[in-house]
């Protein structure tokens, strides 16, 4: 069997320099939350743990019982490092600021969506948790301080609770992936250095808002339907597992694009900028492939709120390069 390496030695290994000593902390933490959520997802109905709660989320979406739980294991693991100033999560309208006993070195700021796909939570199909870091100009943050474009990540990741769990991320420097051992609870490197391939044949978005997409999205996925008889003279294949976790984990492995366009119900998407397509863009351009809002690199949007929505295309380089030049083209128009 192959002897893997475990993601404490890697963390030592391979990240030094000026974050170093504080990204192994802070990764350290989201590494035990990842494992602990994985147990809370793995337990789901003999725990009780898969029902709808009456609350909303700031997002206006019922929230699960998985939602809250999740977002409280992430928060109470995050602050142990000392690094880590404050945190923005997808389940609280608040930044969340962390204590001051807590803060010995507290520069960093962590975003993150604790359960994403929890629509997928009680049919048992693969959910995630994403994650951000940047740096703070101040240990005291304030709004200005979060308002930072994805460009300014100094490291983004996600887990993946699905046939296997999985922790995958990027420092900046390439894209590891990472999956968890049950016999010794050690997330291994089993992902070294993944790349999106150059080509593909496979689309994912949610066909049923066709009606509601823009042109360019319109015409893209027409011609990838027209297959062998149309333009692109090949046949497309398509996913929708509504997890955007697993939807990017597929891409990373196997190629394709991910889509979540504006349309006309909602004007500015429905993915969050801040802990979703910031953290996402930053794996996939490191990946080599790319991600844009139609009109502008996502990692070069400069925030407005830090529950801001975006819409999102990302994935192989040469298709979301088509489909940001139909945009060009429809822009043009106007
Ligand atoms: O149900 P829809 O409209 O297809 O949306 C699916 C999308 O919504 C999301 O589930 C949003 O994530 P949350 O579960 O964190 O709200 C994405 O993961 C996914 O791509
Ligand atoms: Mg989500
Ligand atoms: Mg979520």
């Amino acid at each position: 069997m192959t002897k893997h390496i475990k993601i404490s030695d890697f963390l030592k290994q391979h990240l030094q320099g000026e974050h170093g000593v504080a990204l192994n902390a802070i990764l350290s933490d989201v590494v035990d939350a990842c494992k602990k959520i994985a147990v809370a997802i793995d337990k789901g109905a003999v725990a009780g743990n898969m029902g709808s709660l009456g609350s909303e989320n700031v997002q206006g979406e019922v929230q699960k019982a998985l939602d809250v739980i999740t977002n409280d294991i992430f928060v109470e693991a995050c602050q142990r490092s000392g690094y880590v100033a404050g945190m923005v999560s997808e389940e609280l309208v608040d930044v969340i600021d962390v204590a001051d006993e807590h803060k010995k070195n507290g520069d960093y700021l962590l975003m993150f969506d604790p359960l994403d796909g929890s629509s997928n939570v009680n049919v048992n199909i693969s959910v995630g948790t994403i994650f951000s870091i940047l740096k703070s100009a101040s240990k005291k943050p304030d709004l200005a301080d979060y308002l930072q474009s994805g460009a300014a990540q100094i490291c983004a990741g996600y887990a993946l609770y699905g046939t296997s769990t999985m922790l995958v991320f990027t420092t900046g420097n390439g894209v590891n992936g990472f999956t968890l051992d049950a016999d010794s609870n050690e997330f291994l490197l089993t992902h070294p250095n993944m790349q999106i391939a150059k080509e593909t044949q496979e689309f994912a978005i949610n066909m049923s808002n066709y009606r509601f997409w823009r042109e360019p999205v319109q015409r893209y996925i027409d011609e990838c339907l027209q297959g062998e008889e149309g333009d692109r003279k090949k046949d497309f294949n398509m996913r929708w597992v509504a997890s955007m976790v697993a939807e990017v984990h597929r891409i990373l492995v196997r190629g394709g694009v991910f889509m979540y366009p504006t349309d006309t119900k909602s004007r500015s998407g429905k993915l969050r900028l801040m802990y979703e397509a910031n953290p996402m863009s930053f794996i996939v351009e490191q990946a080599g492939g790319a991600s844009t809002t139609g009109s502008q690199r996502i990692l070069e949007v400069q925030p407005s709120g830090i529950h801001q929505r975006v819409p999102v295309m990302m994935g192989c380089k040469s298709e979301i390069d088509r489909i940001a030049a139909y945009h060009q083209v429809t822009a043009k128009r106007k």
